[in-house]
């Protein structure tokens, strides 16, 4: 496929996520240039000169260079890395009053936006922050969001993929709700090449609950087992990235504003150039909805305590 000229993506936050997702970019080139931005300029430029040094033997159109948050702002998709991580032992939502005041920050710093700038928030508790990103940028629904439960779905699939014996991409499985403690999985929908979990014999008997479980908590296990986690989500953000610039109009589980439920969360929507076009809802049993529901009363209740706190 083309590289859409001159798209230019902004990852702002030069660490390790921030770092990943640039050279998943760079290695599977969909954009002609990619802005890191970050106040530690040593670390910012010695990240760009060693993604460079990745470019040099001629496979990829893109090219990689330190930006400013201003110039962040005028990009196509700005991907908001910024803030800090979970230590061993720590929730995502723990994050929240470091990282709700860098987000203002970054915000802030770049603003005014290009009218057609989409916002990917990965920085956690991703799902709070998308809320407040939305409020912040005054940019439309649509064009903010969060990289969500796509990471959790793509450890779900793994998972399923290793028991059932099929490809990871032969599994439609989706976690919904919370990146984090009240995601929910989508079992009653979940289905290998059409056949229903509970038909299709190498799962006929899976412990849903462990699996689910198991999901949730891989991102805790890796980091108290390696401090972080950077490869997973670097793939699924190039993989949004992707689907935006290209317009693929694909489904995915991202972070968006469900009005009814007055926060941000995970629903699966179809991606493309204008970022959420449409929210596709997956038929739930009630138990499932209910779940949602919960997750959702979850996160308000985060978004409500981080509001007290910064007001
Ligand atoms: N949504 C998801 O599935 C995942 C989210 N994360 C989250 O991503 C975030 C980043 O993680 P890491 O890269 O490992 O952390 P890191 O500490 O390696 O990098 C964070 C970077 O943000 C920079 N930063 C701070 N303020 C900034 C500002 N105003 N403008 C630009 N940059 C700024 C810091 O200087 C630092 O270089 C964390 O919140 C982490 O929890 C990590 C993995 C998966
Ligand atoms: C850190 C995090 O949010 C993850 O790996 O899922």
């Amino acid at each position: 496929m083309p590289t859409p000229t001159a798209s230019r993506i902004a990852i702002i936050g030069a660490g390790s996520v921030g770092s990943t997702i640039a050279y998943t970019l760079l290695t599977n080139p969909i954009a002609s240039e990619i802005l890191l931005v970050d106040p530690k300029e040593e670390i910012r430029d010695a990240q760009v000169q060693d993604l460079s040094d990745a470019t040099y033997h001629g496979n990829t159109s893109t090219q990689v260079r330190a930006g400013t948050h201003a110039e962040a702002g005028q990009c196509d998709v700005i991907v908001v890395t910024a803030g800090a991580k979970q230590k061993k032992g720590e929730s995502r939502t723990d994050l929240i009053g470091r990282n709700q005041s860098i987000l203002r920050s970054v915000i802030t710093d770049m603003q005014p936006f290009k009218p057609e700038a989409i916002l990917l928030l990965v920085a956690n508790p991703v799902d709070v922050l998308a809320y407040f990103a939305l409020q912040y940028s005054g940019l439309p629904a649509n064009q903010v969001i969060g990289s969500g439960t796509f990471l959790d779905s793509a450890r779900l699939r793994g998972a399923l993929a290793t028991k059932a014996g099929v490809a990871a991409s032969s599994i439609d499985a989706f976690v919904l709700g919370e990146h984090g403690e009240s995601q929910i999985v989508a079992w009653s929908s979940a289905c290998i090449a059409g056949i229903p979990l509970h038909v299709f014999p190498a799962t006929r008997s899976l412990d849903r609950e462990a699996m689910a479980t198991e999901t949730k908590q891989k991102a805790s296990a890796l980091i108290e087992s390696k401090g972080s986690t950077e490869f997973g989500i670097g793939s699924v953000t190039a993989s949004i990235c992707r689907s935006i610039l290209f317009d693929q109009k694909v489904v995915r589980p991202v972070s968006i504003y469900v009005d009814e439920l007055k926060v941000c969360l995970s629903k699966t929507v179809v991606l493309g150039r204008k970022g959420v076009e449409e929210i596709v809802e997956l038929p739930l049993s009630d138990e499932e909805s209910g779940a949602l529901e919960s997750s959702a009363k979850q996160l308000r209740e985060v978004i409500e305590e981080a509001e007290k706190q910064s007001s």
